[in-house]
């Protein structure tokens, strides 16, 4: 399974800009045979959080309706990361995800708003999990400040997913807690951590890019990188059930004393 993993710079609060280059990125990556496509945290708008009673995506459609084209015409995955939007005068932090039919398959609001970048003066929290198929393969999707909560992957990973995708924008001076929680997050979970953050800054912060694809026994395969462009990673699933048959964290799991 072939990952574009695509670590965009951002344009702040200018969505127009970003879906034009959200069309052209999903483009490339098709031409490059790529399965899946993976975009970062918030690209329609950037942290623009003051604007988006103008800018956010209305009922999230603006988005759906131009990832579901670009994935029927492509045929590719799209986890189109997150973006803006408003429902019923409130804001969100959505994931949205076309599969290569044209179908929305997932819809998931970011759980845990984090503070130190004002979301929860703007946002509100989501409350389900997101799990979703792609290509016969269970996958799940959280957003940036909720890798910190091992216990939300956790319960990702009990619902069966073998692929988890962490869009992002983790600004440069935390990057080394963003690279050992993804590789600790995929290595506890015995599962494929596909994470995506973006390069260029906004007001208030700078972003270094290093998006990582991480492998069930830990190894990375993808880190490093700070310029934008895609960045391609092939992922062997059957790794997932090698890793699980090794160590069998799973069933040597002791659920009565987590309680
Ligand atoms: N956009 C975010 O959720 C950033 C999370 C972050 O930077 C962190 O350190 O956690």
């Amino acid at each position: 399974m072939k990952i574009a993993c695509v670590q965009m710079d951002i344009q702040f609060a200018n969505p127009e800009n970003n879906f034009t280059a959200i069309t052209r990125y999903v483009e490339e990556a098709a031409r490059n045979d790529a399965d899946i496509v993976v975009f970062p945290e918030m690209w329609n708008t950037g942290y623009a959080l003051d604007k988006l009673e103008s800018l956010a995506d209305l009922e999230g459609e603006a988005t759906k309706k131009l990832i579901a084209s670009l994935a029927q015409i492509y045929t590719i995955n799209i986890v189109a990361g997150s973006v803006s939007t408003k429902r019923q005068d409130q804001f969100y932090n959505t994931m949205y995800v076309a599969n290569r039919l044209g179908h929305i398959v997932a819809k998931y609001d970011k759980a845990h708003l984090f503070k130190l970048m004002e979301e929860h003066l703007f946002l509100q929290p989501g409350k389900k999990t997101n799990i979703f198929q792609l290509d016969n393969t269970i996958c799940g999707g959280v957003i940036c400040y909720d890798l910190r909560f091992p216990e939300w992957i956790r319960k990702h990973v009990l619902s069966g997913a073998n692929i988890i995708f962490v869009p992002a924008q983790w600004p440069d001076k935390r990057i080394d807690h963003w690279q050992i929680l993804l590789q600790a997050r995929a290595i506890e979970n015995q599962c494929y951590i596909v994470a995506v953050n973006r390069v260029g800054e906004d007001p208030n912060n700078k972003f270094n890019g290093h998006s990582m694809v991480v492998a069930p026994w830990g190894e990375i395969l993808l880190r490093n990188q700070t310029d934008s462009g895609i960045f391609y990673t092939t992922l062997d699933l059957s790794e997932v059930d090698r890793v699980r048959n090794t160590i069998p964290v799973f069933s040597d799991r002791r659920e009565e004393l987590y309680q």
